[in-house]
């Protein structure tokens, strides 16, 4: 399907790009072919590669046999002919099939967004806009299983799964022919937690089969890819330069597609290790399972890799002295209890475990000293509202740019909001009738300043009840700019009313959270530290702001971590007319603890620099009610005023240098 007009396979990279340029023009139709198009051509263009590999095995054999009788020169031209006439078979083989742009190396970006599986991030999305859910479903799951830390797709996933339509075998992982290793991986994991030896074994020899097959693959298309680099090979004059620069193509290519095959999808730590890491838990599942024969094997095998390493040759020892008496034993009477000393075999494992557990602690220490860095580009201002006040700062919280102001709010200003909840929830809620977004032991009822102004018009809510709604968003956005200072104008991003609930019942041993640990910009990776500005995050959100309504209830604390989306650095206790607001990158991971009796209203708010992402509802609900954008009349009277100078010492935003790779800017509501 994926050839182009003469019938031979285009460049998968250029179908990609087409695919993601329709993505941002929110071409959805486009955008899902082309990104389709693009993974299927990859598919194509690697099984092409496989056979003219197979099929140009023997090419060029025949002059083999006089390499052992040449010598000097004559040697050296025979052996250029035979590289040649390989290449040259491998050369036609591909011409059969792809085009000659097809045939070229695709750069290092589309080799990362293939790596990442990004390509099935965008998939997700497309796919949801085109009301596909069960595609979406299969492209998020795809997308999860590369990179299962991510925490905004394992929600997305959770929100397909109570879509109506989709059904648990939605949930496929398109790339799996490519990762068996991995299944095999888990179930060997799994078997050898519960002491299930045997299986253990099975799977371990499995996960190892597996591994081969696709260095064997790896092998395979690196022959063939080197073929197709002209500039060294070609200007390599004899046989033996020739084959250098061939075989240094390979090399390389080889490593990195090896590399991909153990850390691709669950990222090993230590690449290198994999194969000898599977030898070393298969042969310890062997001597529990009593296999001592297959024991020894592999730990021979694992030896061809470290033949020096005492621990294998002391535990070959060990095996080997089994292994005599273990025959011993049979001549003479009933087998022996193999049951070995707890700490005598699993010491190798120990030591590779501890040694990955260091790298681990190795990494979260450089991603610590990454965290004190800031470059939203906002610095703190002086507050200037009656009555309100800055109850907790950076200090009192623990972290960079965070504040929370009382008094924002009067208590009947809460009551009526709180009012208005409760009437238009009672009309139907906002989340589009999946009632919970984060957890099921919630409702979850979402209300936007243009929904409450429909219903106004209805005459099914107050219109002042519905004003009050816009108005406080107005009011927290000034005090925001305020405290959070910055060289340009502060939009609205997204906001609504968000009330949740506990479900009366459901909350018995309840452990999750009602909110779990998230950054609202980018997709936080506890493990690396990393927040990756990347979709589904909302990666254009500058500022985060919370404005709480009413106190009544358990649990639906505020709190906010450290990287590690583990260690709790502040905690926020709501009430009426309290107002936190924070940046919305990296260093504001927060989460929101169960809410398990009552019911907890709030107002979210985010706000955005960027005026092409402002939010577009409420300006239609502004126009709708003739009122006037306090975000226009200020950004006039701001470039009226003479520009500001920026503060020394503070660096102006720069997010536009930051490392974006995939910046959506079309999706404006949560999923
Ligand atoms: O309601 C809260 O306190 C926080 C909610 C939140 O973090 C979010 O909606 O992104
Ligand atoms: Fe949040």
């Amino acid at each position: 399907a994926s050839t182009s007009v003469s019938g031979l396979l285009p460049p998968y990279d250029e179908l990609y790009y087409r695919g993601v340029r329709a993505y941002f023009t929110e071409d959805w139709e486009k955008a899902a072919e082309y990104v389709e198009l693009a993974i299927s051509t990859r598919e194509a263009l690697r099984k092409i590669r496989r056979k003219c590999h197979d099929e140009c095995l023997t090419a060029g054999d025949e002059i083999v046999s006089r390499l052992d009788t040449e010598k000097g020169s004559t040697w050296d031209l025979w052996a250029l002919d035979w590289i040649q006439q390989r290449a040259e078979c491998i050369r036609y083989c591909l011409n059969q099939a792809v085009t000659p742009a097809g045939q070229l190396p695709v750069s290092s970006d589309i080799e990362y967004e293939f790596g990442t599986r990004n390509a099935y991030n965008f998939l997700q999305l497309i796919y949801y806009q085109l009301g596909k859910p069960r595609k979406a479903a299969a492209a998020a799951y795809t997308f999860f299983m590369a990179n299962p830390s991510h925490l905004e797709m394992r929600n997305n996933i959770e929100k397909y799964r109570r879509m109506t339509g989709v059904t648990e075998d939605a949930f496929q992982d398109r790339e799996r022919e490519l990762e068996k290793h991995w299944e095999a991986y888990d179930a060997a994991v799994m078997a050898e937690s519960s002491s299930d030896w045997p299986r253990a074994v099975e799977k371990w020899k499995q996960c190892v089969n597996e591994t081969l097959k696709q260095t064997d693959e790896c092998q395979a298309q690196c022959v063939v890819a080197s073929q197709l680099l002209p500039e060294e090979t070609d200007k390599a004059e004899g046989a033996y330069e020739k084959a250098a620069a061939l075989s240094l193509a390979m090399l390389a290519c080889k490593q990195a597609c090896v590399g991909l095959v153990s850390t691709r999808p669950r990222r090993i730590s230590s690449q290198e290790d994999f194969l000898p890491l599977q030898l070393e838990h298969l042969h310890i599942a062997q001597f529990k399972a009593g296999d001592l024969k297959g024991a020894v094997q592999t730990l021979r095998s694992l030896l061809l890799f470290y033949p020096n390493d005492s621990e294998s040759l002391s535990n070959l020892q060990f095996y080997t002295e089994s292994l005599t008496s273990d025959a011993e034993a049979q001549e003479t009477g009933p087998l022996q209890d193999l049951w070995t000393p707890e700490d005598i075999v699993p010491e190798s494992l120990r030591e590779s475990w501890r040694a990955e557990r260091e790298q681990l602690n190795e990494k979260l220490k450089e991603g610590e000293k990454a965290l004190e860095v800031d470059d939203s580009g906002f610095y703190a201002g002086p507050v200037r509202l009656d009555g309100v006040t800055i109850t907790m700062d950076d200090e009192a919280l623990n972290g960079t740019n965070r504040v929370v102001l009382d008094g924002v709010l009067s208590q009947s200003e809460c009551d009526t909001v709180m009012r208005l909840a409760s009437t238009a929830a009672s009309v139907g809620d906002g989340y589009k009738g999946r009632r919970s977004p984060h957890t099921p032991h919630e409702k979850f009822e979402g209300l936007t300043v243009l929904r409450a102004f429909k219903l106004a018009q209805d005459g099914l809510v107050n219109q002042s009840d519905a004003k009050l709604l816009h108005e406080i968003g107005d009011r927290a956005r000034i005090l925001i700019h305020s405290y959070f200072r910055s060289h340009s104008a502060l939009y609205f991003s997204y906001t609504h009313l968000v009330c949740r609930s506990a479900i009366p019942g459901h909350q018995e041993g309840r452990l999750d959270l009602s909110h779990p640990v998230h950054v609202d910009n980018c997709i936080l990776e506890p493990e690396t530290r990393q927040c990756w500005r990347e979709a589904p995050a909302f990666t254009h959100r500058d500022l985060s702001a919370i404005l709480y309504l009413n106190e009544n209830f358990e649990g639906g604390e505020l709190f906010f971590t450290d990287r590690d989306a583990k260690t709790i650095t502040a905690r926020v206790r709501p009430s009426c007319g309290r107002l936190v607001a924070f940046t919305s990158g990296p260093v504001n991971p927060h989460g929101v603890t169960a809410v398990t009796e009552g019911r907890r209203c709030a107002l979210a708010l985010w706000f955005t620099t960027e005026k092409r992402h402002k939010d577009m509802e409420r300006e239609e609900a502004e126009v709708m009610l003739g009122i006037d954008k306090q975000e226009e009349k200020e950004e006039k009277a701001e470039s009226d005023s003479n520009p500001t100078p920026a503060r020394s010492g503070q660096s102006q935003t720069s997010k536009g240098r930051s490392k974006e790779r995939a910046r959506v800017s079309s999706v404006k509501d949560e999923l």
